[in-house]
């Protein structure tokens, strides 16, 4: 589903990504993780069109989408969740998630500001799969609340929604599990393996949380100074002594 190959990413003189390749198959669950500023996060900006890398390909359903621009990538396929929640505060759950269907629209500017009949019934189509989505992810009840008054873990299910809205076959998650009280954490595993089981994603998340990346990875990488330490499972990562080293030895893996 997913290729990345040989990616290098400079900032001047810094190497954020050093020669890093791997692959995620269709409806896998795939964990980055690594310390703070090993390069996960621009990994997410190159594979999302964000950023170009250095050198290097991008490859999804076997096209080449290197440097194509974010709006291009989220039109093949590829949606994506942030660290620290991207919801705008004034509008509402639905009108969040609404958003998410900009890249579908089917009327010009034109129809929009006459309010022609197309128009309405696209808004009409939208609302309906937006609240299929938000009643997919259990938070219907919500749909006209101001999206800042949920709680975090609901908060974050609405960026999702958003995500899902744009019809993504790849789903990419930044941190989902941060800030998350323990059942938020429980509740969030098993949203991801319905959104494989039930919607046919596939997901790669970025994590900290070691216990999260358990439950859920088929299959993690973690990454050291942009350099790929380890590739496998993640019971494996934890036994392994160069992860240790580098990057459990230092945090809770109680998560
Ligand atoms: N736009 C930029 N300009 C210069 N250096 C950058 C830029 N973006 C990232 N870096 C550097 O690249 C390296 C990798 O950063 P990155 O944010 O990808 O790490 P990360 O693994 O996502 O960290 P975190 O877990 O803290 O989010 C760091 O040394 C960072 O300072």
């Amino acid at each position: 589903m997913l290729k990345v190959d040989k990616v290098t990413k400079q900032f001047g003189g810094v190497v954020a990504i050093k020669d890093v390749s791997f692959e995620v198959k269709p409806l896998e669950i795939f964990a980055l993780v690594g310390p703070n500023g090993a390069g996960k996060t621009t990994l997410f900006n190159i594979i999302t069109g964000v950023l170009e890398p250095t050198s290097g390909k991008v490859y999804f359903k076997d096209e080449d989408i290197t440097g194509l621009s974010p709006v291009k990538i989220v039109e093949k396929g590829i949606a994506r969740t942030f660290q620290n929640i991207r919801l705008f505060s004034s509008l509402t759950v639905l009108e969040n998630v609404l958003i998410g269907f900009h890249n579908h629209i089917e009327y010009n500017f034109f129809e929009s500001l006459f309010r022609l009949p197309r128009f309405f019934k696209q808004e009409k189509i939208h609302k309906e799969k937006a609240m299929e989505i938000l009643k997919f992810l259990g938070i219907e009840q919500y749909a006209d609340y101001n999206a800042k008054a949920l709680s975090y873990g609901n908060q974050r299910k609405v960026e999702i929604a958003r995500a899902l809205a744009t019809e993504p076959d790849l789903l990419l998650l930044d941190e989902p599990a941060a800030g998350m009280n323990p059942k938020e954490t429980d509740e969030l595993a098993d949203t991801v393996f319905k959104l494989r089981s039930e919607m046919e994603k596939t997901i790669l998340f970025i994590e900290h949380d070691m216990k999260f990346v358990q439950k859920i990875a088929d299959r993690v990488m973690v990454l050291d100074y942009g350099k790929t330490i380890f590739e496998g499972k993640p019971a494996d990562m934890m036994k392994d002594e160069t992860v240790i080293k580098a990057y459990l030895g230092d945090i809770d893996v109680e998560g």
